[in-house]
């Protein structure tokens, strides 16, 4: 039986699709697993119980992924499952910056109650006219899983396009129209850009990635557009050039005190996953990589420990040991195994970074000394038996 805990409304679709195994509880502290959308955790206790965060969604700024690792709570996150959405609202935002589609709706509000509104639009609606994004040159900061689909929504809407990510995943690269320009450097994105949109994780290198300098270097009049995380821009820069009319719009997914009200800032009160089918994917993809790893132990898509999947034990017991990434910790498992004459079915072992996830299947029961010598190795942060 397995406690799960939903820090933010997770849509049906994934709890739907766990097993009568799987438990609400009404307390995160008696929770194996929890699932959280954009939910604060950094000030969060964990107890020794849990063992998995999933976040249905991409951005993992929200979760203390150091300490996690360090107390052996794997985190997940849902890569790609809310891309289309987001980029969907990113069209929507480009549009919004080109033609003063708000301004006119305001304005048909207002005058409601005026009989003669047919006959004054006419005369009105010069106020609101606007652009074309055909033939306009779009920048796309960071090509993964949502600014692909943006940078390949931009050829489509017969706009030229410049894409920059200078540690794009081969992937993401495959997924790419051939007619995106490859900038060499954000730099030469910024100098000749009309649009610009980002799509990077709010990391502590990406933090306040827009601001006075590079604000400087675009195009006077241009778009900036930020459905990737406030922190990225330096909002009082922006502010400056909102006002000197060096940046023409700031469509941002993310209210803040400091940016909602501000003269040309158009800002989404963070909307961009907020679909249906966003909402169904991830709490789906959520949902599988939750189960594989609490009954099989298989990590998939995890942002603080690696992948690593041995399918199911079949008739086997399963041990698995988070642990850091550091010498003679395979050497140390298998002699305990050994010194209690255990014969090792299967084994993996994979790292990332400081830290390293081993599953390792018996032929036998594990009896309840070897797991606790294995827990006491210096080094191992959790162990879990699976049968
Ligand atoms: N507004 C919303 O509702 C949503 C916002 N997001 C935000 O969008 C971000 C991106 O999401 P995905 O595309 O799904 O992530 P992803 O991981 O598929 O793509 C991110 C890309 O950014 C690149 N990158 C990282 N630092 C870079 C830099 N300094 N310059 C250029 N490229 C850089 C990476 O190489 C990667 O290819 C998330 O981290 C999240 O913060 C994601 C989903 C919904
Ligand atoms: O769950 C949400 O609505 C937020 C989506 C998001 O920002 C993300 O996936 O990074």
């Amino acid at each position: 039986m397995y406690h799960y805990y939903c820090l933010n409304p997770i849509s049906e679709v994934g709890i739907d699709a766990m097993t009568e195994n799987y438990v609400p509880v009404s307390d995160p502290k008696k929770a194996d697993a929890l699932l959280v959308r954009s939910a604060g955790m950094h000030d969060m206790e964990f107890s020794p119980e849990l063992k998995a965060i999933a976040r249905a969604g991409a951005g993992v700024n929200n979760i203390p992924l150091e300490r996690c690792a360090e107390e052996g709570i794997v985190v997940f996150n849902t890569p790609g499952a809310n891309a289309n959405g987001v980029k969907e609202l990113v069209v929507a935002g480009m549009l919004l910056a080109s033609r003063d589609i708000i301004g006119g709706i305001n304005w048909v509000q207002e005058n409601e109650e005026d009989g003669n509104i047919a006959k004054d639009t006419e005369k009105a609606k010069k106020a609101f006219a606007g652009c074309e994004l055909e033939g306009k040159k779009l920048g796309v900061i960071g090509l993964g899983a949502i600014g692909g689909l943006v940078a390949n929504a931009g050829i489509h809407l017969g706009m030229e396009v410049f894409g920059y990510d200078p540690y794009v995943s081969v992937d993401a690269a495959w997924r790419l129209s051939r007619n995106i320009h490859h900038a060499k450097t954000v730099d030469e994105l910024y100098k000749n850009c009309d649009y610009i949109t980002l799509h990077v994780p709010a990391t502590e290198s990406n933090r306040g990635m827009i601001d006075k300098n590079s604000l400087g270097l675009m195009k006077k009049g241009v778009v900036v557009l930020n459905f990737a995380r406030d922190v990225l821009v330096n909002e009082e820069d922006m502010i400056d050039a909102l006002e000197s009319g060096q940046v023409k719009h700031y469509v941002s997914d993310f209210p803040t005190p400091v940016i909602a009200g501000v003269k040309g800032a158009i800002v989404i009160p963070h909307l961009g996953a907020s679909t249906a089918e966003s909402e169904d994917n991830c709490a789906r993809m959520a949902v599988r990589e939750l189960m594989d790893y609490l009954e099989y132990g298989n990590i998939k898509n995890s942002v603080n420990y690696p992948d690593c999947d041995m399918g199911m034990p079949g008739d086997n017991k399963r041990i698995v040991l988070l642990h850091y990434n550091k010498p003679n910790m395979l050497g140390q498992f298998t002699k305990i195994l050994a010194d209690d004459n255990m014969n090792i079915a299967d084994l993996s072992n994979k790292s990332k970074g400081a830290y390293a996830y081993t599953m390792i299947d018996i032929d036998s029961d594990i009896p309840a000394n070897v797991e606790r010598d294995l827990r006491n190795i210096k080094g191992v942060l959790k162990v879990r038996v699976l049968n």
